[in-house]
């Protein structure tokens, strides 16, 4: 086995392990090396911590881990782990990875969807500009509740998170259900660390999975159920068709596909991205607030492409928005964003495990692993590694990202790797590339923003959740640029 450090009966080494869990275990790979065993309650795991071993597991053993942990909470919550994001490697999902990959996460299908973008882009400038200049404004809501509207409406046509403080009612039970569900998968669960104390519960955690699932089927059962009852029969090449088209399309074409499967794609897709890209995007502004100048130089870019070329105006109200074709022009903002993924990658640690047709485990580098071991990419530690990164690698510097040879986002970089890598690689990266630097450009095209009081954020804490968001949610102050109008 690697290197790690000594465990006790029953809990393996569990006593170790304090949130934020990617920085506990960077300090232990700081005594124990790049890969150290542990063992987390009964399930046995390696912590990588270094790209020669990254790409030890996710190139040279890509099949034998491609595999992930299955927990309670998914199991309950996504209809026994159907979801693409939790589902176990095998024919199934290759089938379910293929129709993300080709129709639903496309490049193409993404560059479809870009009116609700800049409509919902535009809802949000429009709150922050008549009822927020001037005030402290909580930038977590604003984003999440953006970036959600732009998922919700892509996925169903509906608007299901509330932008405008006055909103209630049935649009809120929704956020509130993301977020439930975001912390229960942010919380571990006993069963799933030592599987024959599961039957204790001692957290009750069973009974609030069991309560979100069955609302959440619900929320997912009535939008279908409308929708069928309008059968609408748009096509796919219409400019109103949603995803929801796309896959009732494929549900009376596909005898394999279930009401269940839909509902499941729906939820994935919407679980998988809202989180992710709203702490993407929080982060990326949280740095822009503390680096002023990269602020500046920024809104400088935005402002030259946007007067020399045909910005997206919307519904004649006189609104000048970046658009997603111009996004790749902006090459200062594609640095912002890559550097700000490398020091916070929304997620932190990355979670595979070996195969389960590996019955007798596996040699990995000289290793040998047991069956199942799960395998914990520190993808945090990695990214701020001084051996790649140089003596600043801890400072936020995009223009590291201007230079030739620069790491990309694709994978290719065992020491930066924010979206995986591989065939269990994030199939919505497009997605995320488009939107989060598009959100970013498009607020500080018309705002400067300021922290309350000037003060410099401290951005050397995360809070514990599904993803690594700031330990406090970024609020600032908004003010018009004179520039934009
Ligand atoms: C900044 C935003 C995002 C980040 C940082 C991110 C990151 C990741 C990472 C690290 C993985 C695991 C990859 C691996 O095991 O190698 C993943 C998987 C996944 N992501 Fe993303 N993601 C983001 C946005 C999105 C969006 C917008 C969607 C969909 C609309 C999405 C859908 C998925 C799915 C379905 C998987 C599971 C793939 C599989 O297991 O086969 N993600 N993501």
């Amino acid at each position: 086995l690697p290197p790690g450090p000594p465990g006790r009966p029953i809990i393996g080494h569990l006593h170790l392990l304090q949130p934020p869990l990617h920085l506990c275990l960077h300090t232990l790979s700081q005594q124990y090396g790049p890969i150290f065993f542990i063992k987390m309650g009964s399930s046995p795991a390696v912590v990588v911590s270094s790209p020669f071993w990254a790409k030890e597991f996710l190139h040279t053993h890509e099949h034998d881990f491609a595999d992930r942990p299955q927990f309670e909470a998914s199991k309950r919550i996504f209809y026994n782990n159907r979801t693409l994001v939790m589902m176990e490697y095998g024919s199934l999902w290759r089938h379910l990875r293929k129709l993300y990959t080709v129709h639903i996460l496309s490049s193409k299908r993404v560059e479809m969807f870009e009116n609700p973008r800049l409509e919902e882009m535009a809802l949000s400038i429009k709150l922050l500009e008549n009822q927020m200049c001037g005030a402290v404004v909580d930038l977590r809501k604003l984003v999440f509740n953006t970036v959600g509207n732009m998922m919700s409406r892509m996925l169903f046509s509906k608007r299901s998170f509330d932008v405008s403080e006055a909103a209630d009612g049935g649009e809120c039970r929704f956020k509130e259900l993301v977020e439930r569900t975001a912390v229960l998968f942010g919380t571990p669960f006993l069963g799933d660390l030592v599987p024959w104390l599961s039957w204790l519960d001692v957290q009750g955690a069973r009974k609030r999975m069991d309560r979100v699932a069955k609302e959440l089927d619900k929320f997912f059962e009535e939008v279908l159920v409308e929708r069928i009852a309008t059968s609408r029969g748009v096509s796919e090449e219409e400019t109103d068709a949603d995803y929801l088209d796309m896959l009732l399309r494929i549900y009376n074409e596909d005898g394999g596909m279930d009401r269940d499967s839909i509902k499941c794609i729906l939820m994935d897709l919407l679980m998988a991205s809202i989180e992710t890209t709203t702490t993407a995007i929080e982060w990326t502004l949280a740095e822009l607030l503390n680096n002023k100048s990269c602020m500046m130089k920024l809104q400088e870019e935005v402002d030259t492409l946007i007067q020399g070329e045909d910005a997206a105006v919307l519904n004649g109200s006189g609104k000048c928005l970046v658009r997603d074709s111009q996004l790749t022009k902006l090459g200062y903002l594609q640095a912002i964003f890559k550097e700000s993924l490398r020091l916070h990658p929304p997620f932190a640690l990355n979670l595979r495990q070996m195969c389960k047709a590996l019955d007798t485990g596996i040699k990995v580098g000289g290793y040998d692993l047991p069956k199942k071991t799960r395998v914990i990419f520190n993808l945090w530690a990695m990214a701020r590694d001084t051996t790649m990164w140089g003596a600043n690698a801890g400072s936020f510097c995009p223009d590291r990202f201007l230079n030739d040879g620069a790491p990309d986002l694709r994978g290719h970089h065992y020491e930066f790797l924010p979206f995986g890598t591989g065939r269990r690689g994030c199939p919505g990266m497009s997605m995320a590339l488009t939107v989060a630097p598009f959100v970013v450009a498009n607020l500080v095209l018309r705002f400067n923003w300021e922290t309350p009081d000037g003060i410099i954020l401290d951005l050397s804490k995360e809070a514990s959740s599904l993803t690594a968001p700031l330990a406090t949610p970024l609020v600032a102050i908004p003010t018009l640029r004179r520039s934009s109008q």
